[in-house]
């Protein structure tokens, strides 16, 4: 028998919705290649260009903008990489709180990279970014910047509209990752400002392994990978009619599904209930505008190696900060970027919910973060 999961780790990776598995079932099952004339390579094509209409309505974008990949961090490499080789891109400022996605494409450029600093309620300092960007203007030095439009730790939305008024009738290019606001936050492609944007199916109920890069069509160079034309000559190869429909579906309905995640108040109140059971624990980035759908909290002592396991051991899934490949917990950077000290940052753990989270997955949670906190201090107690 497997055990019911309590998820909760809807920034990670949300589960599959019904109806995207459903698209995805009934397009795996047509043989063929997208590109081919014959009636089921048109059925394919017909899916994914279906699946396009409906990303490029979620994503407030048109639909020949929109390039499927194979994740949000294949968007963000081709934009950044990509936009890296643009003509007299001179610097590339990132914020210090990205996705590895982006630090680590960063880094893979040749020119030389900034961190944005973060403040310590969770927002990039603006100020600081307005300094840089009119230096720059004055030197006539183009830049790259590169921010995310909410983080995937702290759930905290980024002021976007300040940064994109800043860069407006500037030559500087903007590179948006909003796999984590795309479906949570209302927000359109807006190409007079932006000049791509990544997003990602599997944080909205779609299936892992697609994504999508929103660019505009004067960005060539990133036109990293051309293989055979498919997708505008951005992304070649053989495009997965069935991930993509999967997509499609997930888009759709994105929005609704956040919407009643935000209307059913499920973080708040876990924010309040949590403070009951532990009154020293810190929620980080209360101060600022969240998404609603995620809530990073530190108990005091509460190592977030150790409480992982026992989360895990009672079937609660929750994750310490970003779900990292290797698979071990390690110090968040985003955390140490909002200036919270290495010994709390040890303790943080990061609660999301989504499309299928219920008020019962969060009395669940609560109920086995009391036993956890309960033994902690049953266990100092007899150790005194
Ligand atoms: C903010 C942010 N950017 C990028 C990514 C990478 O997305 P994908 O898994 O589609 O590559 C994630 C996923 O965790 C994310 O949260």
């Amino acid at each position: 028998m497997t055990n019911i999961v309590t998820y909760l780790d809807h920034h990670a990776s949300a589960p599959l919705l019904p109806a995207a598995r459903d698209a995805m079932v009934e397009m795996l099952d047509v043989v063929g290649n997208p590109s081919s004339v014959h009636a089921n390579g048109r059925k394919l094509r017909a899916a994914i260009e279906t699946a396009r209409d409906q990303v490029a309505l979620a994503a407030g974008t048109i639909r020949s903008r929109v390039v499927f990949t194979g994740s949000a961090t294949e968007a963000l490499t081709q934009a950044i990489v990509g936009g890296a080789k643009s003509a007299g891109v001179a610097r590339i400022i990132y914020g210090a709180g990205e996705h590895m996605a982006v630090i680590r494409a960063v880094e893979s450029c040749e020119q030389e990279a900034v961190a944005m600093p973060m403040l310590t309620n969770g927002l990039y300092d603006i100020d600081w970014l307005t300094d840089v960007i009119a230096k720059a203007n004055a030197a006539e030095e183009r830049l790259m910047i590169v921010i995310q439009q909410v983080n995937n730790e702290s759930a905290v939305i980024q002021p976007i509209s300040d940064v994109e008024d800043l860069v407006r009738d500037t030559d500087h290019l903007l590179i948006l990752d909003a796999a984590q606001g795309f479906g949570k936050t209302q927000f359109f492609f807006d190409p007079s400002r932006v000049d791509a944007m990544a997003i990602s199916a599997h944080k909205v109920g779609g299936p892992v392994g697609v994504g999508a890069l929103i660019v505009k069509p004067a960005m060539d160079s990133a036109k990293l990978i051309p293989g055979g034309g498919q997708e505008q000559g951005r992304r070649g190869g053989t495009e997965s009619a069935s991930l993509i429909a999967g997509f499609g579906i997930a888009a759709e309905s994105a929005k609704a599904h956040f919407d009643a995640v935000r209307e059913a108040k499920l973080i708040d109140f876990a924010q309040t209930e949590l403070l009951k059971i532990a009154a020293d624990a810190t929620i980080f980035g209360t101060e600022v505008d969240r998404t609603g759908t995620a809530m990073c909290f530190a108990i005091p002592e509460l190592k977030n190696n150790i409480s992982m396991i026992n989360y895990d051991l009672e079937n609660v899934a929750l994750s310490a900060g970003s779900a990292c490949s290797s698979g071990k917990v390690s110090r968040s950077h985003v955390l140490s970027a909002m200036g919270v000290d290495d010994a709390l940052a040890d303790c943080a753990l990061r609660m999301s919910v989504g499309w299928n989270s219920t008020r019962d997955d969060i009395e669940r949670f609560l109920a086995v973060t009391k036993k956890i906190v309960d033994r902690h201090q049953s266990n100092r107690g007899a150790a005194a």
